[in-house]
């Protein structure tokens, strides 16, 4: 091996290795200039201060160091109000756009949808995760996906969710301290939402706030979810270094989660007698498994969808409660309104439709703490963005082939121009006839818009209300700030402390 790299003629590769980089650099700019002329986009002027212009190994440092800190959603605001709202960070392998503007978002996931796919980095991540499913896919194999699962989730089919959520928020209910002691909602909230979305969407509830269950088994799955869901996180933050990161703790986990999803698989085909012919009135889980051939497609389709539907509802629950805790005039007021609205009768969904200050929260809680508040996407083609580009940053932006653009919906959320005064403040009253359109996409846009956005407010509007009718009182017993946990589903770091005071 030494002896053949003492062979080689070092000076001539080097000077190979030059002109292939400056060959790349002029045709890269060719194809700007060129591409410039046709649509009067620019390049951006706006440039991160870059240190490593190879890999990027200073921005994977800095996304896991900031990371660790939980503030690092914190910081991209810091970011976008030192560069704009748009901005470059180039480097020779790759180059990524920053945007929290509006009109850019429009641009990526509806207007120039078709320029667009998923990020490499988020697939082969999610991927070997979770396996091929809705959150990996594109083309024609994501348009199928999606067709299968949204019947299920038909706008009339919510009427009936009321009652079946009703039995899993008792069982809840029983879990909750009376008298101010201290009590954890986070973990409740997930195994509520993992109730709920088992019963609605597979035929069979994992029952996990039943009292009389053992749970040792559930709780494990709880757990491998959230551990493999946070080294996603992790490894996608490496960027092209995550093929380096190993954690065996994170591939055991994934191994017991995929036997707990097969047996779960295996009981759901024992309770519905293997019958899984088409009829109106499916479930996700009959829809998936009359149109998958092989039980691992199955798997990894179901894996997906309990991804979407139920740590998200568990996070925007455990981030809403969170704030009102803390804030026990909103909490009065809209205790106030649920009742004046509903007394303390189970709501209908038509009556829940109707509490505006129940909408206000819960808009107010996805506006500061979006539950998945940043995203990408990656160039397939030359394309553009309607701005950042030029020295203002007002022009249309030039987008290279391979190019990715991370939208920040966090910081979008927080953005006075779209919000007003107080955007770091939980305010729901700010609602009061605000529309801001493209600006606050909690659920996305365009053709990938999120299918369950329906089934996640009834759920948690009914939620919501059903708790409220029942305690009078609810005080925060944690006096930290909401800190950033981030998974694929944003939650807080330090759970959610409070006290609940009988009506
Ligand atoms: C508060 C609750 C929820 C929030 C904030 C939320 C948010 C989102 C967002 C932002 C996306 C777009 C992801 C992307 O483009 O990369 C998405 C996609 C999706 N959501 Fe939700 N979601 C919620 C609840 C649900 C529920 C309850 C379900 C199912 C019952 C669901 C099913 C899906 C599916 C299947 C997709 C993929 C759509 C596609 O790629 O075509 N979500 N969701």
């Amino acid at each position: 091996m030494l002896s053949l790299l003492a062979r080689l003629n070092w000076p001539f590769l080097v000077l190979w290795a030059g002109v292939a980089l400056f060959g790349v650099c002029v045709d890269r700019y060719r194809r700007s200039l060129k591409f410039g002329k046709l649509t009067g986009c620019q390049t951006s002027h706006k440039q991160a201060l870059v240190k490593d212009p190879f890999i990027g190994l200073d921005f994977i440092h800095e996304r896991v160091i900031r990371g660790l800190s939980g503030r690092r959603l914190l910081d991209c605001i810091e970011k976008f109000k030192q560069y704009g709202s748009t901005y470059s960070v180039d480097r020779l392998t790759y180059q990524v756009v920053q945007t929290c503007d509006p009109k850019n978002l429009k641009q990526v996931l509806a207007t120039g949808f078709d320029d667009f796919q998923l990020p490499s980095s988020r697939v082969s991540v999610m991927g070997e995760l979770l396996g091929s499913g809705i959150f990996t896919l594109d083309g024609d194999l994501w348009s199928h996906a999606r067709s299968i699962l949204r019947p299920s989730l038909m706008k009339h089919k919510m009427d009936g969710l009321p009652s079946i959520i009703e039995h899993h928020v008792q069982q809840f209910l029983t879990h909750l301290p009376r008298q101010g002691e201290d009590v954890d909602l986070q973990p409740l909230f997930f195994e509520l939402t993992m109730d709920i979305a088992t019963e609605f969407l597979m035929g069979y509830s994992s029952n996990m706030l039943d009292p009389s269950r053992k749970r040792e088994k559930e709780q494990q799955f709880f757990d491998d979810y959230m551990l493999c869901s946070e080294e996603a996180i992790k490894k996608m933050s490496y960027g092209p270094l995550r093929f380096f990161r190993l954690n065996l703790a994170a591939t055991k986990a994934k191994k017991r989660m995929i036997k707990y999803m097969d047996e779960y698989i295996e009981e759901c085909f024992e309770r519905q007698d293997g019958t899984f012919q088409r009829t109106d009135e499916q479930n996700a889980f009959q829809e998936i498994a009359s149109a998958v051939t092989d039980r691992q497609s199955l798997r990894d389709q179901l894996l997906h969808f309990l991804l979407a539907s139920r740590d998200t509802t568990a996070s925007l629950l455990s981030n809403l409660f969170f704030v009102l805790a803390k804030n026990p005039e909103t909490y009065a007021r809209l205790r106030s309104e649920v009742l004046s609205k509903v007394a303390y009768e189970n709501p209908t969904f038509s009556d829940l439709r109707d509490i505006e200050y129940l909408r206000w929260c819960v808009n107010e809680s996805l506006r500061l703490h979006p539950v998945i508040p940043s995203n990408g996407r990656e160039a397939i083609r030359d394309t553009t963005l309607p701005r950042g580009g030029g020295a203002d940053g007002e022009s249309p932006l030039f987008l290279r082939k391979g190019a990715v653009v991370l939208y920040n919906v966090f910081s979008m959320h927080r953005d006075p121009a779209i919000f007003g005064d107080r955007v770091q403040e939980f305010v729901p009253e700010r609602w009061s006839g605000l529309r801001p359109g493209w600006g606050f996409l909690p659920f996305s846009g365009g053709p990938r818009v999120c299918v369950g956005q329906q089934f996640a407010l009834v759920e948690t509007y009914y939620v919501v209300a059903r708790i409220v009718q029942t305690f009078e009182r609810l005080e925060s017993k944690d006096p930290r700030e909401w800190m950033e946990l981030p998974g694929l589903a944003m939650t807080c770091r330090n759970g959610n402390k409070v006290g609940l005071y009988e009506a």
